[in-house]
């Protein structure tokens, strides 16, 4: 089997990939059409920090990181590292010394299908990661793998060059072309989501918002008691 090392990625432009990191994971996916987002076994490690950038594909074998040493080569400032096995893995492939390595490039984070350890040092460092699991598991440099080859990651597909959007909700890959489509999406529906929110602050309820009371009617919900509007 041939493996590569791609160099050469597509990026999309700095302020569409900021715009949908200011969005967030939710409404990214929102204004996708519900596409791109990675199963929920992949989580995020700190709390409240979003990362968007650029995706460096990495496929490894399981157990083994060499290829995320490959890797560290070919990512530019703004990127985001992917990384994911042959086969399932949990253990700690990544942690505070590959953080430091990508921080010395301009990584902005990564997301790895699989294990990651040294997490006080990388929350100390403030790297952030997004991980299938949390475990010491040492891991070898041994076996040859791919760099910039479509992965696929928490049963997403991810291409190099991806934007790839993370927050606390989890992890969403788009087709780069898609990028300022999706991000002018997201702002129109930011903007309505002010608006309702504004509406509930008041006290307004969902149901009158939304038009459903003649679907609660249709769907036979009888309120019993209801609680006067404050
Ligand atoms: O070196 C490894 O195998 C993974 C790790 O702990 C680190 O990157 O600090
Ligand atoms: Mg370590």
């Amino acid at each position: 089997m041939t493996h590569y090392v791609v160099r050469s990625v597509d990026r999309a432009a700095p302020e569409t990939v900021a715009a949908l990191r200011d969005a967030g994971v939710a409404t990214a996916h929102e204004a996708a059409g519900r596409t791109g987002l990675l199963g929920p076994g992949i989580q995020a490690r700190q709390t409240g920090v979003a990362v968007a950038g650029s995706a460096i594909t990495v496929s490894c074998h399981p157990g083994d990181n060499l290829m995320i040493h490959a890797a560290v080569e070919v990512c530019a400032p703004g990127d985001v590292l992917v990384v994911t096995t042959t086969s399932p893995s949990t253990d700690g492939m990544f942690g505070e010394l590959l953080a430091t390595s990508l921080v010395a490039r301009g990584v902005v984070g990564t997301v790895i299908d699989a294990g990651v350890r040294d997490l006080a040092g990388l929350r100390a460092m403030g790297f952030p990661v997004w991980s299938r699991a949390v475990h010491a598991q040492g891991t070898v440099k041994a076996s040859p793998g791919s760099v910039n080859v479509p992965v696929v990651a928490a049963g997403q597909l991810v291409n190099p060059g991806d934007i790839v959007i993370a927050d606390d909700d989890g992890v969403i890959a788009l087709p780069a072309a898609s990028g300022p489509a999706v991000a002018a999406a997201c702002a129109e529906r930011l903007a309505n989501e002010a608006g309702k929110r504004a509406r509930l602050a008041s006290g307004e309820l969902g149901v009158d918002m939304y038009g459903l009371r003649p679907l609660l009617d249709k769907l036979g919900v009888v309120y019993v008691d209801r609680l006067p509007c404050p």
